[in-house]
């Protein structure tokens, strides 16, 4: 157990304020054991933490929180800011349920001057702040924008950055947190340019062009010598962000603080509109994160100690496993299959596909509105590319999904991930609008599977149809089912009766058929595995009219519009008036918390199905 003696006196930035030199370097060592312990305990994004300790520290130091605004892009790596600004006794409560939020949250701290959690957003809040910091005349107010290396891939970040260069009377800083990181590598021109900037490259390589264009000219040498940043200005490319309009400062040592103080301070003072590249190493001081910051990103629970275990006890395989090895073996089949990820890799169970398939294998960077559109472009060759994305991140490419893949009816197979709750998470990555948000598109077929095995029938079915088709599947894994290895498809919007009974007809559309079996049970009901949101069973559904009187729809997803929804207004277009009851997920945010526990709270386990169906029923 590390010594906290400095850290447990901080209980908010004043006290930060008023440290020394040295008591700050104290405080980042043990906020960094702190970050480490904390974390270990409740799992959590650890490698990036670890590594924004000393800015942390720094920017609460230098800057005037919560006055000054500072607006941590993604948030996963704002526990050091959490821990700072008065909630370290509640860093055990973190992702849990009724406990702190893994991401910056405006309702939880008058600190977090922004909510975050999909990334790139940060610059265009914070130049938000700033502007409106200008019109109401609070000129002595900073806004601060720490943004990835991997964030900045985002397209946003750009829009952001283009509109903050030509904005006068403000004051933004935008931090660059450049470790050489997304959760995997990172990808891209923008990267290679960060490292050659890093390098001296950049620079290096354009005084080289430069001497050799002098050196024909001896006194203009001797001239450019002794007005170097002159000459710099002159014939040395602006790195990118000069060119934006921006004040481009480093890149600095992001570890160490008699770098990071005197250039905040001094950036506090400049005001306008200024870029700080700062290096960092992500899971900075934790050898173990150091080494294999991807297994660190995210990590369960685990003892410090001894660091991540691997797993004995035998497990059934997650949908993204499922996906993964489904993945391959149809690309091993049909050489048009292309794979695209916007930045998900390892969560999307992209691994092997990327070792066995690398030309066919394509991360675009964190840019979902890009991976749509690529893998439009890639469709309209004759390729077919399996989008592969989570659930909440795909609202980030709706545009991209109507207007470039759906009306031009291309072949492109969404393999959408972590559809319904997701957990720790919360809110922020919660998949519960993507059956709403895209049934509503013509064109596109949508397939709920209850279980891992029909996940693999459900993708091939997908994948053969030839047109937009998407397949949703949860975070984790299902009921066990044995996955056959065969693709063998399953036929488009049929459904499967899974119990016969009177009366009642339960129609489910994903996992959550098993929880309701005991509602079916209890109540003599029909139970359905409705498979397809899109197109719906109608045939079955016309029979179920002239048998059942009660209709129950159950799915893990907004109510609002979602595949109860659709049953619902498929009934009143036959003109049938039945008893309908809509069970899913009601219109709010859900916070974070354990999975089960939260559809428990929302009425989706086995129990209050049953109960609610027995109710409605009776
Ligand atoms: C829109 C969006 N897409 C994907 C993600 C998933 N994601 C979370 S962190 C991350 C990597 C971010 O890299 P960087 O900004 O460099 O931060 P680091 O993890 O290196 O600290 C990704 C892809 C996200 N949060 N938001
Ligand atoms: C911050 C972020 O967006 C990701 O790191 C996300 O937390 C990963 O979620 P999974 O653990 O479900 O892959
Ligand atoms: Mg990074």
């Amino acid at each position: 157990m590390t010594n906290f003696s400095l850290l447990e006196q901080i209980n908010d930035t004043a006290d930060v304020r008023g440290l020394s030199r040295d008591q700050l370097g104290q405080l980042a060592q043990e906020l960094r054991g702190f970050i480490l312990e904390s974390v270990a305990q409740t799992g959590g994004h650890l490698s990036s933490n670890l590594g924004t300790v000393e800015l942390a520290v720094a920017l609460h130091h230098v800057f005037n929180t919560p006055e000054d605004k500072i607006v941590w892009d993604v948030g996963h790596q704002s526990y050091g800011h959490k821990i700072l600004t008065g909630r370290r006794e509640q860093m055990h409560t973190l992702r849990q349920q009724g406990g702190l939020s893994g991401f910056p949250k405006r309702s939880e701290s008058p600190y977090d001057a922004f909510g975050t959690a999909h990334s790139s957003t940060s610059i265009s809040a914070a130049l938000g702040m700033a502007a409106a910091a200008r019109h109401l005349g609070l000129s002595q107010r900073q806004h601060i924008a720490v943004i990835g290396d991997g964030a900045l891939t985002g397209g946003m970040a750009f829009e952001a950055m283009n509109n903050a260069g030509v904005t006068d009377d403000i004051n933004l800083l935008v931090i660059l947190n450049d470790n050489d990181m997304s959760i995997s590598p990172p990808v891209g021109a923008l990267n290679r340019y960060l490292a050659r900037l890093l390098s001296g490259n950049l620079v290096g390589g354009a005084r080289d062009k430069l001497k050799k264009i002098l050196k024909s000219a001896p006194p203009v040498l001797e001239f450019a010598k002794r007005f170097e940043e002159h000459t710099k200005g002159m014939f040395v490319p602006a790195t990118m962000f000069e060119e934006f309009g921006f004040n481009y400062i480093g890149p600095i040592n992001g570890h160490d603080l008699d770098s990071l103080l005197p250039t905040l301070e001094n950036l506090k003072h400049r005001g306008g509109v200024q870029f700080l590249h700062v290096i960092t190493k992500k899971g900075q001081g934790y050898k173990l994160a150091e080494e294999d910051p991807i297994m660190y990103h995210g990590p369960s629970k685990f003892n410090p100690q001894q660091g991540i275990q691997p797993t004995t006890a035998p497990k059934s395989p997650t949908f993204t496993q499922v996906f993964g090895q489904w993945i391959c073996d149809m690309a091993e089949k049909d050489w048009r299959l292309v794979g695209i990820t916007p930045a998900m890799r390892e969560g999307s169970g992209l691994v092997e596909f990327h070792e066995r398939y690398p030309s066919r294998y394509f991360d675009v960077g964190i840019a979902e509105q890009h991976a749509a559109t690529f893998a439009a472009g890639l469709a309209c060759d004759g390729l077919k590319p399996v989008l592969a994305i989570y659930s909440t991140f795909l609202q980030r490419a709706y545009d991209q999904v109507i207007h470039d893949i759906a009306l031009q009816n291309l072949d492109v197979t969404f393999a959408i991930d972590r559809a319904g709750l997701v957990g720790a998470d919360g809110a922020t990555h919660a998949g519960v609008y993507d059956i709403a948000y895209l049934r509503c598109v013509p064109q596109i077929l949508i397939a709920t599977p209850s279980d891992e095995a029909e996940a693999r029938a459900l993708l091939s079915t997908a994948y053969q149809y030839e047109g937009p088709a998407a397949v949703r599947y949860p975070r984790g894994s299902g009921i066990g089912a044995v996955v056959p290895t065969d693709l063998d498809t399953l036929p488009i919007g049929k459904a499967k009766v899974v119990r016969e009974g009177q009366k009642a007809a339960i129609l489910v559309f994903g996992t959550l058929l098993h929880a309701s079996q005991l509602a079916a049970e209890q109540n003599n009901a029909t139970l359905v595995d409705m498979r397809w949101v899109k197109p719906l069973d109608e045939a079955l559904l016309t029979q179920l009219i002239h048998t059942h009187s009660h209709f129950i729809t159950v799915e893990d997803s907004t109510k609002v519009g979602g595949a109860g929804s659709a049953v619902s207004e498929w009934l009143s277009a036959q003109g049938v008036t039945k008893q309908v009851l809509h069970l899913g997920l009601p219109d709010k945010f859900i916070d974070h918390g354990d999975c089960a526990a939260l559809y428990a709270l929302n009425g989706l386990d086995e129990q209050s199905i049953a109960s609610t169906v027995s109710a409605f029923v009776a």
